[in-house]
């Protein structure tokens, strides 16, 4: 959108009320919930720079949600500013029912009941609210619940109850998500669903076009999604959310054909393996920002502000890095739907985002090393080193060489290499027990401890690298040389095979 547009369509807003840009250029997107249904509160977080209201219709019922709606409108229009409402779908998921007193204290050790028997007559029971569950798990099973904050061990497996002892206890809420290890528990039911139709007509009645659609597997959801819609004679525009294994395998053809994403980190980090959620977020965002698709970096982002008017700074540093890996808008859910401080949580959001921004430019080029010196920056300061390691670099890309070999002193030619990260491993000798352990900080390097003077000679470097059967026979590898012996700098790379 031209920045023409963006003015006119805030004045249109405001009605001839003054006029000012946002001070932030990420999105803020929030889930609104009993915290923060109210007029009073909508407008805090309006003003705040809340962008998008979601509303996870996985929660609270249609009058319920109707009413947010009204209440949504009503405070844009006293702030005087747009807001979007995005409807979530509930998807393919199984989830527990409603508790007969929530929270409910699971404790480590004990020993719980989880039912599909439509009347709860025990409150100690878990209601789950799909039949076929029992089916689905056996002795031994782990269950995981809320996101995987909570896990269960089955031990019986009755027709409508299944015995779990609890493994990983803590307080449990009505409808959080069920999912059982290794997929399970995203049904084989594929998104979209019977449930997810309602919603979308919901939506509709409501006069609202914009859904995410949860658990999507390949693009034809999304097709599913706006066929639905198109028999009400309407057009919709859809949210992905890339939350199981399934779209990342498929996400090109997705990515095609949605009109955005969102990396839904909460169910992603159960689905697959959760240490892999940084890299995917990554991958992600790169490709919606290859193809222009808008990608929203979603859940716990501001975790801790659900009871805490202070975030973490690793909270701060992840939503700082979503923006700085090129994500569009950045959301909050249980922060603003049940927290404490829905409103500093998003003038908190607002705040990093605007801080981040102002830096993102110069940020970036410091983000990638090599990208700073092949735009040909700091050309005046460049070192013998600068140079060395950038051909070290060059050398290693063009001709796949899996280590690089460096005798040093005080460590400062193999930290110029390992800032570039490349794939090579760095091989670090120095007489140095100093240098040895300072090593340990950088990515990429093995140092080793070497003798004499004579030691550093590269050819005795090359016999004892194969002699230790580290590196075989008729493999090629960079050295770099420092020419002048005794003083630090290296002069010279050279490329040799190991005899
Ligand atoms: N409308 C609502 N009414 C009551 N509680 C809500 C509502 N919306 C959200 N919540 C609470 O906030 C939590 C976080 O919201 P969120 O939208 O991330 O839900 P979720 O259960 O994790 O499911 P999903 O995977 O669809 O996001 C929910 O688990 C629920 O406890
Ligand atoms: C937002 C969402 O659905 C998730 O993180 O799982
Ligand atoms: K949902
Ligand atoms: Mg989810």
């Amino acid at each position: 959108m031209m920045l023409e547009e963006v003015i006119h369509q805030i004045s249109e807003q405001t009605k001839r009320k003054r006029m000012s840009l946002p001070d932030h250029k990420t999105k803020i997107v929030c889930t609104i919930g009993p915290a923060s249904r109210s007029q009073e509160v909508l407008v805090r977080m309006i003003r705040a720079g809340m962008n998008v209201a979601r509303l996870n219709l996985s929660h609270g019922s249609f009058d319920e949600h109707r009413e947010n709606i009204r209440n949504i409108r009503t405070a844009a229009d006293e702030v005087g500013l747009p807001v979007t409402i995005l409807i979530d779908l509930p998807g393919p998921k199984i989830r527990i029912g409603d508790l007969a007193k929530e929270p409910m204290e699971l404790r480590k050790g004990e020993t719980v009941t989880l039912t599909t028997a439509p009347v709860q007559s025990d409150p100690d029971q878990i209601p789950v609210d799909f039949e076929q569950f029992p089916q689905l798990v056996a002795p031994g099973s782990i269950i995981f619940l809320s996101d995987g904050f909570l896990q269960l061990r089955v031990d019986e497996v009755g027709e409508n109850d299944v015995r779990a002892t609890v493994i990983i206890g803590g307080p449990l809420l009505s409808r959080k998500g069920m999912s059982l290890v290794g997929g399970g528990g995203i049904v084989a039911l594929s998104a979209v669903t019977d449930r997810d139709r309602e919603c979308i007509d919901f939506g509709l009645s409501e006069g609202l076009d914009t859904f995410s659609i949860s658990f999507i597997e390949r693009a034809e959801d999304v097709l599913k999604a706006r066929e639905h819609a198109a028999l009400s004679g309407k057009s919709v525009r859809v949210i992905a959310k890339i939350e199981r294994q399934e779209a990342l395998t498929n996400l090109d053809e997705i990515l095609r054909e949605t009109d955005g994403v969102m990396i839904a980190r909460g169910d992603l980090g159960v689905q697959i393996p959760i240490e892999e959620v940084p890299t995917v977020q990554k991958r992600i965002i790169q490709k919606a920002n290859i193809l222009g698709r808008p990608v929203i970096t979603a859940t716990q982002m501001l975790m801790s502000m659900t009871d805490n008017i202070r975030p973490t700074r690793a909270e701060v540093t992840d939503v700082a890095n979503a923006i700085l890996d090129g994500t569009d808008a950045v959301m909050l859910s249980e922060e603003t739907a049940i927290g404490k401080y829905p409103a500093e949580t998003v003038a908190m959001m607002a705040k990093i985002a605007r801080s981040t921004e102002e830096k993102r430019s110069t940020v970036g080029a410091v983000c990638s090393p090599l990208e700073y010196f092949r735009q040909g920056r700091g050309r005046e300061k460049i070192t013998v080193n600068d140079v060395v390691s950038l051909n070290v670099i060059e050398a290693l890309d063009a001709l796949g060489i899996r280590f690089v070999l460096t005798p040093t002193r005080s460590g400062s030619t193999p930290r110029s290499i390992s800032r570039f990260k490349p794939d090579a491993w760095i091989l670090a000798f120095t007489r140095n027990p100093g240098t040895l352990k300072f090593l340990a900080f950088s990515y990429g390097v093995c140092p080793f401890l070497i003798r004499s003077e004579k030691e550093y000679w590269h050819g005795a470097i090359l016999d004892s690298i194969r002699d230790s059967g580290l590196i075989g026979s008729g493999e090629r590898v960079v050295l770099t040389e420092g020419v002048s012996p005794g003083r630090e700098g290296t002069d010279s790379l050279i490329i040799l095979t190991v005899g």
